[in-house]
């Protein structure tokens, strides 16, 4: 199974072109890193791949097939601030079912306690909130998984033992994982391929 932006161009309104005759692709068991400056683009790429946003050129398909807005969603997106990616006026039961059913064991994994899950999100710290993100997003239907700054508001501890889950979690089901990161400690250790972003074109 194969992930593939093909000339992929976006812009925000009538500015500059953010992304422009951009070509990538991700391949399934992959972990590809994608290092680049600030601004340049990179969460707007991973917008793009993940159909949050549509490109304005060039086109997104998983296997072949054009991302569609409801229905199975094969990429999943976590990106850097949790507290934006929740409902506020669930609480965490709903917020994980959202997607799927969890065992407690794979809760377990994700260091996820079962008293967390009555409660609000604003009754969380963003690391355990972040791990209900990341439970959410590896649903049976992901194929691949695009991490944006996903553990850079964590500490060392609680970063090295949600990364190691989800590696073991992608490992057993071929996911593919493209990982946004300013950390190079990181990008060096998972990945198997880097994508030095410049941003606007070319890989
Ligand atoms: N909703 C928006 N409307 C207008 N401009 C936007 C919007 N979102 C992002 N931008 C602009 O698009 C450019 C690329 O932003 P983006 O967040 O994709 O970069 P990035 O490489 O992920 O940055 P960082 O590494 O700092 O997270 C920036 O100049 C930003 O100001």
């Amino acid at each position: 199974m194969l992930l593939e932006g093909k000339n992929l161009g976006f812009r925000y309104g009538r500015g500059e072109w953010i992304v422009k005759e951009i070509d990538i692709s991700i391949k399934q068991g992959e972990v590809v890193g994608l290092v680049g400056p600030s601004g340049s683009g990179k969460t707007t790429l991973a917008r793009l791949l993940a159909g949050y946003d549509k490109p304005q050129t060039g086109s997104v398909t998983c296997d072949g097939t054009p991302l569609t807005a409801s229905g199975v969603q094969p990429v999943q997106l976590v990106f850097q601030h949790p507290e934006k990616a929740v409902n506020p006026r669930w609480r965490m039961r709903q917020t994980i079912r959202e997607g799927w059913l969890p065992d407690s064991a794979f809760l377990h994994m994700l260091g996820i306690e079962e008293e967390w899950l009555d409660r609000w999100p604003n009754e969380l710290s963003g690391g355990e909130l972040q791990r209900f993100c990341v439970a959410r997003a590896l649903g049976p239907q992901t194929r691949f998984l695009i991490a944006d700054e996903m553990t850079t508001m964590l500490d060392a501890i609680t970063q090295a033992q949600i990364w190691h889950t989800v590696m073991d979690i992608a490992e057993r089901r071929n996911l593919g994982i493209l990982m946004i990161s300013h950390e190079p400690s990181l990008i060096q250790r998972l990945c198997t391929r880097v994508i030095h972003w410049q941003g606007r074109s070319g890989e």
